[in-house]
């Protein structure tokens, strides 16, 4: 087995006395899809916020790439990261939010060049064209001058995920991506996803309520509790054999 692209050791995070992760012990191989699932409150966002650096863990360590996420290499030692590695390390990561957080007053094209120009200092030329053919690839490519506004919640994440793609990570976090949709726009951004995972070169991790489509594009599951992984394996494995009672009533939630 490859080098994992990330590894979380007996990660711990807390908010004030709130224990939210108790000990998080994760390999993701590069390319590999992991869907995570779990009731609320289980500490599904917080895993993958912490990956994004968003949220720094209260003990343990995450290493993405070979790269420690908060600590740095300095004259031998292991010192405090600085603004510098952290944004080395998120240009690995591409990450769509629940909610779209686009600019509201930038195109959709201009949206998807802003992190090239400004982050990977791309010359405009370029981050213009590989935007414009991300934003092909989700199918919106005759909306490349409109406002967000003027789409619809499914086109607006498509949007999203256009402007992630066009960073080329390694890793693409999905944190509910679909939650916040209309019913009927739900299958358009899953469609995309899909084909993104069928390319199968990035790593994925999905945060999801959609078990039927948890189950196809999944590698594997991983059942978060109370904030432990409490249950692990291909799709089939967790949905379908596991004996595990707590995921059990879990899924006959969604069944019901
Ligand atoms: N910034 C924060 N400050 C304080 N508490 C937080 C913070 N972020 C998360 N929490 C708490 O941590 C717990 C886990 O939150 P998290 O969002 O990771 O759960 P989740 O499994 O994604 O839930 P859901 O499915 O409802 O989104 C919750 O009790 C939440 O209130």
């Amino acid at each position: 087995m490859s080098e994992p692209i990330v590894r979380y050791n007996d990660v711990h995070k807390s908010f004030g006395d709130v224990q939210v992760l108790k000990g998080i012990d994760l390999d993701i191989q590069p390319a590999e899809k992991v869907a995570v699932i779990g009731p609320s409150g289980s500490g599904k966002t917080t895993i993958i916020r912490m990956l994004m650096t968003l949220e720094q863990p209260t003990s343990g360590s995450i290493i993405v790439d070979g790269k420690n996420l908060w600590h740095m290499e300095k004259d031998g030692d292991l010192v405090p990261a600085n603004e510098k590695h952290l944004r080395q390390v998120r240009g690995d990561i591409g990450m769509v939010f629940q909610h779209f957080n686009l600019f509201p007053h930038m195109t959709i094209l201009e949206n998807c060049m802003t992190a090239p120009i400004h982050v990977q200092k791309k010359d405009k030329e370029s981050a213009k064209k590989d935007s414009i053919e991300m934003l092909e690839k989700v199918g919106l490519g005759d909306k490349l001058d409109d406002y967000p506004a003027m789409l619809s919640g499914g086109q607006k994440q498509r949007v999203a995920m256009a402007r992630a793609l066009v960073m080329h990570p390694k890793i693409m976090l999905f944190d509910e991506v679909t939650s916040a949709l209309d019913p009927e726009l739900v299958g358009e951004v899953l469609e995309v996803i899909r084909d993104i995972a069928n390319e199968g070169e990035m790593a994925m991790v999905l945060v999801t309520h959609e078990m039927e489509f948890a189950r196809d594009i999944a590698d594997r599951i991983l059942f978060l509790d109370n904030g432990v992984i409490a249950e692990e394996g291909p799709p089939m494995d967790v949905l379908e054999n596991s004996t595990n009672e707590r995921l059990q009533s879990f899924l006959h939630r969604f069944r019901t």
